[in-house]
C-alpha cells in the first residue's frame, strides 16, 4: 500500500498544470451511453476513478480507445479518449463495481433513457456519509419511470414509449441527481423542468456536451434547467473542464507554504466564494494569460471563517485543504460542513501533526498554532488525504501519509506537480 513522505518547510516557487476535473470528466463518460455515435473526450486526467469507470462502462458495451499521448514529465498527461456505445449490451451495474466508485450509480439516467430499463447496485454509502440516492429515484419517476428495489438493486423501468418530460423540484440541492435527471430528460418525449438543480460548473460542462451531442437544453448553471427530448443524440468532441478543486488545493498549499507559483490552465470564475476566503487569509491571487497566480510572501496567515454551500458557496470539497491552512492562521476560525454529515475524519489526523482543532456538530473550531511538527497520519478520504499533505508540507520535519490509495482517486501526479514547484515528497511503494 502506497504511503507519501513530506519533508516540510519548504516554500512553492513556479508552475502546476491543473488537470481535467474528474467531477467533470465522470459525468461526460457517461453521458457516451446516450448515443451510438462516438463521443471524444479531451483532457481527460489519469485517475483511478477514471480507470474504474472506464471498466464499468466497458460492461455495458461502451468500446473506448485512448490516443492521448504521454509527453514529458513537463507536461500534462492530459488524454483524448473516444467512447463508442453502439450497442447497450448490459443494462446491469453489478455491486462490486458500483460499490468502488459511487458516480457510477449515475449510469441509471442514460441506461432508461436509451435503453428504457436499468438494474442497478444501490452504490452504498462512503467514509464522508450515508449518500442516499432517494433524490435519483423520485427524479426519473417524475419522467415516468416504474422503480423497485430488490436485494440491494434499483430496478428501473422506462414506459412503453419511452421516458416523459415531467417537471421536478429538488428539495435539496444534489450535484449527481441533476446530472441523470438531465442526461435522462435529453431522450424523454417532451420537455423537463428541473427546479433547485445544482449549479456547479460540472453539470454547466455536461449541458455544453449534451448540447454538442445535439441535445435541447437552457438553463444549465442556474436553479432552473429545462431540457426539450430528442429522438437520439450524436457524437461530439469536448474538452474536459479544468478542475476547480485542484486549483484550490494548490492554491491552498502555496497560502500555507508561501511561494509564489502559477497554476496553468485554470479559472477564476471556478471558484468563486472559495477564492474570497483564499484572499481574505491572505493569499494574493492574480488571474493571467494561462492561469492563476498566487503568491504568499511576508505576512502570515488570517483566520476566516466558512460554511460549506452549494456552487456558488464555498465547496465541501475544499473543506479539508482550507481547515489545514487554517491550523497555522495568527487565530481562531470556524469551518461548518452543511454538505456532508462525516466530513471531519481529517481533524484527528491533524490533530496528530499538533492542530487544535476542537468539534461541535457540523462546527470545527480552530485556533491557529505557531507550529506543527511532522508525523505518521493516515488518510481516511479523498479530500481529507490531501489537507494531510498541506499540512505536512508546512510541518516540522517529516509526514508520512498512509493509505494514498484515496489521493489517487482524484489527484493526477500530485507529487512530481509539488515536487516541481520546490516541495520534498516523494511515494513510498511498499
Ligand atoms: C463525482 C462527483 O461529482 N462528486 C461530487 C458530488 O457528489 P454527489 O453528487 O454524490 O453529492 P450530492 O450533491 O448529491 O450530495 C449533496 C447532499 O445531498 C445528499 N443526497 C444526494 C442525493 C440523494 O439522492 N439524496 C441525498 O440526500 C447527499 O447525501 C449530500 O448530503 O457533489 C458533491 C457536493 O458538491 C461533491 O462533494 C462530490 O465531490
Ligand atoms: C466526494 C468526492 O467524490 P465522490 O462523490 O466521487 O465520492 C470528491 O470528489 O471530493
Amino acid at each position: 500500500m502506497d504511503r507519501i513522505r513530506i519533508r516540510g518547510g519548504n516554500k512553492l516557487n513556479g508552475v502546476i498544470p491543473i488537470s481535467g476535473a474528474k467531477n467533470a470528466a465522470l459525468p461526460l463518460m457517461i453521458a457516451s451511453l446516450l448515443t451510438s455515435d462516438t463521443l471524444t473526450l479531451e483532457n481527460v486526467p489519469h485517475l483511478a476513478d477514471v480507470e474504474q469507470l472506464l471498466r464499468i462502462l466497458g460492461n455495458h458495451g461502451v468500446d473506448v480507445m485512448v490516443n492521448g499521448r504521454r509527453e514529458s514529465q513537463t507536461e500534462s498527461y492530459s488524454r483524448t479518449i473516444q467512447f463508442t456505445c453502439r450497442t447497450i449490451v448490459d443494462t446491469t451495474a453489478p455491486y462490486d463495481l458500483v460499490s468502488k466508485m459511487r458516480a457510477s450509480f449515475w449510469v441509471i439516467g442514460p441506461l432508461l433513457a436509451r435503453a428504457g430499463t436499468a438494474r442497478v447496485s444501490l452504490p452504498g454509502g462512503c467514509a464522508i456519509g450515508t449518500r442516499p440516492v432517494d433524490l435519483f429515484l423520485e427524479g426519473l419517476q417524475a419522467l415516468g419511470a416504474q422503480i423497485e428495489i430488490d436485494g440491494g438493486y434499483v430496478n428501473a423501468t422506462a414506459p412503453d414509449g419511452g421516458l416523459v418530460g415531467g417537471h421536478y423540484t429538488f428539495p435539496k440541492v444534489s450535484v449527481g441527481a441533476t446530472h441523470v435527471l438531465m442526461m435522462a430528460a435529453t431522450l424523454a418525449n417532451g420537455t423537463t423542468v428541473i427546479d433547485n438543480a445544482a449549479r456547479e460548473p460540472e453539470v454547466v460542462d455536461l449541458a455544453d456536451c449534451l448540447i454538442a451531442m445535439g441535445a435541447r437544453i437552457s438553463g444549465a448553471g442556474t436553479s432552473t434547467i429545462t431540457v426539450e427530448g430528442v429522438t437520439s443524440l450524436h457524437g461530439a468532441r469536448h474538452r474536459v473542464l479544468p478542475d476547480r478543486i485542484e486549483t484550490g488545493t494548490y492554491a491552498m498549499a502555496v497560502a500555507m507554504t508561501g511561494g509564489d507559483v502559477t497554476l496553468e490552465g485554470t479559472r477564476a470564475d471556478l471558484l468563486e466564494n472559495a477564492l474570497d476566503a483564499l484572499r481574505m487569509s491572505g493569499a494574493e491571487i492574480t488571474e493571467t494569460e494561462s492561469g492563476l497566480r498566487v503568491v504568499r510572501n511576508g505576512n502570515g496567515i488570517q483566520p476566516v471563517d466558512v460554511v460549506t454551500e452549494p456552487f456558488p458557496g464555498f465547496p465541501t470539497d475544499l473543506q479539508a485543504q482550507f481547515m489545514a491552512l487554517m491550523t497555522r492562521s495568527s487565530g481562531v476560525s470556524h469551518i461548518t460542513e452543511t454538505i456532508f454529515e462525516n466530513r471531519f475524519m481529517h481533524v484527528q489526523e491533524l490533530a496528530r501533526l499538533g492542530a487544535r482543532i476542537s468539534l461541535s456538530g457540523q462546527m470545527a473550531r480552530i485556533e491557529g498554532v505557531d507550529r506543527l511538527r511532522g508525523a505518521p497520519v493516515m488518510a481516511t478520504d479523498l479530500r481529507a488525504s490531501v489537507s494531510l499533505v498541506i499540512a505536512g508540507l508546512a510541518a516540522e520535519g517529516e509526514t508520512m501519509v498512509n493509505r494514498v490509495y484515496h489521493l489517487d482517486r482524484g489527484f493526477e501526479r500530485l507529487e512530481e506537480k509539488l515536487t516541481r514547484c520546490g516541495a520534498e515528497v516523494e511515494r513510498v511503494s511498499d
